[in-house]
């Protein structure tokens, strides 16, 4: 039997991405390979953060119980979790229900492509201030069309200006949604404005994670 390691499972409005502000299932999965330096779920990421042993029926028994089509798997590194492509099968299956998957762009998303209906995957482009960038996989952008997501979380100048350089030498904005997000609380929100006016950044998205704005930011499960 299939089983992940979850940490949490909750409903939320989903703060990020293309469906941001709509309802949504969140089932965040433990462990991770990256380090990111501003990681807002490191605690996900502890070799002894508590996690139950979930299966493939548990969890569609749950979202199914919420009455909630939108699904977003998450983690730490949710692509990690051994068990992934059933838990994606069966959720393809689920035709009513949108699947959308974070991932942190150092895994493979190959494996996963062959699927009917598969999930809508959000990948992230780490930038030099994630400390991260090395671990980058850009053969990953080959893998995505219009249902999917590049997301550039910035963290300073430097950062957008990699993300500037990342998305015109991969032509990204024709294949796919482009995001530029903060990291919480360390950039200057009206510098990212002023970046993408003086670089004519069309077809790129500014977004501010909702969530941190409504509940208290290190708030977990909403
Ligand atoms: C916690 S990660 C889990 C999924 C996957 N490991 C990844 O990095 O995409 C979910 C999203 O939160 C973003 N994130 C993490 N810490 C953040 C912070 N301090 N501020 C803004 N976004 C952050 C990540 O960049 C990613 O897009
Ligand atoms: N409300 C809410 N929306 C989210 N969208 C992506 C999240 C994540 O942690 O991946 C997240 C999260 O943690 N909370
Ligand atoms: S890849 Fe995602 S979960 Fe892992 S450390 Fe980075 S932001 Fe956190
Ligand atoms: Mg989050």
């Amino acid at each position: 039997m299939a089983n992940y390691k979850v940490v949490e499972i909750f409903s939320s409005i989903n703060g990020e991405g293309k469906r941001a502000g709509q309802l949504a299932v969140f089932i965040r999965m433990q462990g991770c390979n990256l380090n990111c330096r501003y990681c807002d779920t490191a605690w996900a990421n502890e070799e002894d953060c508590r996690y139950h042993w979930t299966s493939t029926e548990e969890i569609l028994e749950l979202i199914h119980s919420m009455g909630i089509k939108n699904v977003t798997i998450t983690g730490g590194e949710p692509l990690l979790q051994k068990d992934i492509g059933v838990l994606l099968e069966n959720l393809a299956e689920e035709k009513e229900l949108h699947v959308e998957i974070e991932t942190n762009g150092s895994v493979d998303l190959k494996p996963f492509l062959a699927m009917e209906n598969r999930p809508s995957f959000t990948m992230d482009y780490k930038l030099p201030g994630s400390e991260m960038e090395a671990h980058m996989l850009t053969e990953n952008f080959s893998c995505l069309d219009q249902r999917d997501t590049v997301k550039f979380v910035v963290a300073g100048w430097e950062d957008l200006v990699r993300a500037k350089a990342v998305i015109e030498q991969f032509d990204l904005t024709k294949q796919c949604s482009v995001y530029l997000s903060p990291v919480y609380g360390e950039i200057d929100l009206e510098e990212i404005v002023y970046f993408m006016k003086r670089n004519c950044m069309n077809g790129v998205t500014m977004q501010l994670q909702m969530h941190k704005i409504i509940w208290d930011p290190q708030l977990r499960g909403v």
